[in-house]
């Protein structure tokens, strides 16, 4: 069977960069930088002063004690027009543009004005709380690499870049279909053998949270006629997801249905727990993804191999859920040879080191203990037994996906 590092490569193999968009800044936090973002401007843009006092000439203050004709004022946004000359200071703010002739700011606290007069026994040397041209940024300097997931604080620079738009990749729209005559609307009166389909509003959440937009189709039959129709309900979707039927048995369709309107399965059975019968392939040119229908292994396998393929159309250059290590908080016995991704809660012991312990119970169509798992314990095929106290590779899923 194939492993689960290279179903992951073949699935990132079959994707491809989605084109640009341009969108106010103000809706980019989230979206994905679709080129190197640039400063217009340089951050400050001209010297200004850290601190509230006066703008001085620093060589007039080195003999220890002195008396400057305050000649202006200056705030933030209304520059001093003239020229700061010996023996001469300026009223300034913080944010003030320093006036030609000084260089350095004597703060209000260690200086005593009367009138015009300002007196100091301080001494400062030429810099002193002046904030200069460019020392954060300089004009032209790229502020933001290109596959990058806007943060809030990439907003913050760009505007500071005194930029109003940015080019972001369009979000990735992304069709899904779970499958099965058992699932019901959530809300719906449960008959005998029914139960309410909990994979289609769960990956929706999680895919919109990755920055994509979900098309939730309603759920199908676990009939070839049924899944047919699924090629006409994808116009116009960058991925189709489907959920269930997967497996093996007699009424498991999705591939054999999907077949008959065109897919070409690339592959199906990974080396995986759990999401064992995860499939892969193209209709046409969409990128299919076959999820399997225990709710958990289509969340796992959400994480490890569709969020991956989002990122890549994103244009993102490290599409892979970052792997994190921690101390394991109980002991887990040897693994066979598929890949697990074990559910488990995070806490810090009393060192601050990240601890991970496996609920007991890893059944994959148990929610409630996803619901409550703060990250999956990874572990490799074949595997020998692990001791609580050692340390473990971990992928969280308790934080908004990057
Ligand atoms: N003989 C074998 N049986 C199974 C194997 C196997 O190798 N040999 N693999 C098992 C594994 S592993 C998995 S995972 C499941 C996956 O099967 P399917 O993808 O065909 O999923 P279904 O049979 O459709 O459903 C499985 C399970 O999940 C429930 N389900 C399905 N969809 C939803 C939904 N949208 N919301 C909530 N719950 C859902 C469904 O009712 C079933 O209980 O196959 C094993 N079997
Ligand atoms: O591997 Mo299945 O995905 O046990 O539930």
């Amino acid at each position: 069977m194939l492993s689960v590092s290279e179903a992951r490569k073949r699935i990132l193999d079959g994707v491809f960069p989605l084109p640009a968009e341009v969108v106010p800044l103000t809706e980019a936090c989230g979206r994905v930088s679709a080129a190197p973002v640039a400063a217009l401007l340089s951050n400050p843009p001209a010297d200004v002063s850290s601190m509230d006092g006066y703008a001085v000439r620093a060589a007039d203050l080195s003999g220890g004690g002195v008396s400057l004709a305050c000649i202006g004022n200056a705030p933030a946004g209304h520059p001093f027009p003239g020229r700061v000359g010996a023996g001469q200071c300026v009223r300034l703010f913080t944010g003030s543009l320093m006036p030609a002739g000084t260089d350095a700011v004597l703060i209000q606290e260690n200086a005593q004005a009367d009138g015009t007069a300002v007196t100091t026994t301080h001494t400062l040397r030429p810099g002193t709380y002046v904030r200069s041209q460019g020392q954060d940024f300089a004009a032209g300097q790229v502020i933001i690499p290109a596959g990058k997931r806007l943060s809030a604080r990439d907003v913050g620079v760009a505007a500071a870049a005194n930029h109003a738009w940015l080019a972001v990749t369009r979000r990735p729209r992304v069709a899904i279909a779970a499958t099965g005559d058992e699932l019901l609307l959530p809300g719906s009166p449960v008959g005998t053998g029914q139960i309410a389909n909990s994979n289609t509003p769960m990956l929706a959440a999680l895919l919109r949270g990755a920055g994509a937009e979900p098309v939730m189709l309603p759920a199908l039959r676990d009939d070839m006629a049924d899944l047919a129709t699924l090629e006409r309900m994808v116009d116009g979707v960058d991925m189709l997801v489907t959920a269930g039927g997967a497996s093996v048995g007699s009424h498991d369709l999705v591939r054999r249905g999907l077949e008959q309107v065109g897919l070409k399965t690339d592959f199906w059975k990974i080396a995986m727990r759990p999401g064992k019968p995860l499939m892969s392939g193209h209709l046409g040119r969409l990128p299919f993804i076959g999820l399997p229908g225990n709710p958990v292994a289509a969340f796992v396998c959400s994480i490890v191999f569709v969020l991956p393929a989002l990122r890549r159309m994103a244009g993102m250059a490290q599409p892979a859920e970052p792997v994190m290590r921690a101390v394991l908080g109980a002991d887990v016995p040897a693994n066979d040879q598929r890949m697990d991704h074990l559910r488990a809660t995070l806490a810090h012991d009393a060192q601050g080191q990240l601890v991970a312990t496996p609920f007991p119970v890893q059944d994959s169509a148990m929610l409630h203990i996803l619901a409550q798992s703060q990250a999956l314990v990874l572990r490799a095929p074949h595997a020998p037994a692990a001791w609580r106290g050692e340390m473990c590779d971990i992928i969280r899923i308790d934080q908004a996906p990057a």
